[in-house]
């Protein structure tokens, strides 16, 4: 799947839809496709990465879905992202060069976290190696040091980036430090690499530091409401992009204050778009009734803006 337009916008983080005894479920993800255009106009999505429980899952299932998605996505969406990276090199570079011959849009990879690069060489080095397995698609590094523990500062990774990794395009910034990322976009330019956020309860302040979109797990079922809020904000309206992050925030506080990840993101994509995305993996346990229900109240209760 060739780019036809550089990656900008909303990026859905998608869940790994799974049976009812845990197996990968690869029959609803033509549905899932069509659900993201249609319901939430949202045309780019990232394959196995934290909501998609990677790292849960064996390399073999990982192939599988990069394969469904790319294969249900063809002619539907733009971008096609899919996260390779894995506690070893050579489990990143096979996913890296499966990804590149299957037609995805572009890889990204997280730092490996049980061993963990101490300085931006040994990241830079790891990154390098795996991006070089597929040599002809965009890469995009994965920065969310919140679960990998790695702290390396993204402005530092991206000094010189260029000359190691001819195919770096840009990074999903998944942390709450903006003066990392602020740094990063006022030293590179937006037009240079691709910004985006990855928290998405504070999107609009990502925005008005210039981040050209984001990858996130409300992009599934809140993907129509958050468009409308880059709309707003694209048209300079600061109120009204403002109602829109402020209520996506009531939702997301009042889930996190109940327990919210990603056990409890496939509970409510499920009641949300009716497709069954089944339980999480182990260690992950499903969320509860009484969390799916006081989910679905909240969610019933908040009264977007009509404009
Ligand atoms: C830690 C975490 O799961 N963060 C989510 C957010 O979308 C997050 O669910 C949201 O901001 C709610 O807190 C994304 O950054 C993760 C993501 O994009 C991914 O699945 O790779």
């Amino acid at each position: 799947m060739a780019p036809r337009k550089k990656l900008q916008g909303l990026v859905a983080a998608t869940v790994t839809p799974m049976t009812p005894d845990g197996q990968i479920n690869l029959s609803v993800i033509r549905q899932y496709v069509d659900y993201l255009v249609s319901k939430q106009n949202v045309k780019n999505i990232f394959v196995n990465g934290t909501t998609g429980e990677g790292l849960a899952l064996s390399i073999q299932e990982r192939k599988q879905l990069a394969e469904e998605w790319v294969r249900q996505g063809k002619d539907k969406l733009d971008h096609v992202i899919i996260h390779v990276g894995a506690l070893s090199l050579p489990g990143s570079q096979e996913l890296a060069r499966h990804a590149a011959a299957i037609g995805a849009s572009g890889i990204a990879v997280i730092a490996p976290f049980f061993f963990k690069p101490t300085s931006k060489d040994e990241l830079l080095a790891f990154l390098r190696e795996v991006a070089s397995e597929a040599p002809a698609i965009p890469f995009y590094y994965y920065h969310i040091p919140p679960l990998t523990g790695v702290k390396i500062r993204v402005e530092e990774l991206l000094d010189g980036i260029k000359e190691q990794i001819p195919t770096f395009q840009g990074v999903k910034f998944s942390d709450t430090d903006l003066l990392d990322l602020a740094q990063c976009i006022n030293k590179n330019g937006r037009e240079e690499f691709v910004f985006l956020y990855g928290v998405d309860e504070q999107l609009l302040s990502a925005l008005a530091i210039g981040a050209n979109g984001a990858v996130g797990s409300t992009y599934n079922y809140l993907g129509q409401k958050t468009n409308m809020m880059l709309q707003a904000f694209a048209q300079h309206d600061l109120a009204l992009a403002r109602k829109y992050q402020f209520l996506t925030g009531e939702f997301l506080n009042f889930v996190i204050k109940l327990g919210f990840g990603v056990a409890q993101t496939k509970a409510v994509m499920t009641f949300v778009s009716g497709i069954p995305m089944g339980p999480p993996r182990l260690p992950l346990v499903k969320a509860s009734e009484e969390f799916i229900a006081k989910a679905k109240a909240k969610l019933d209760s908040i009264v977007w803006p009509t404009n």
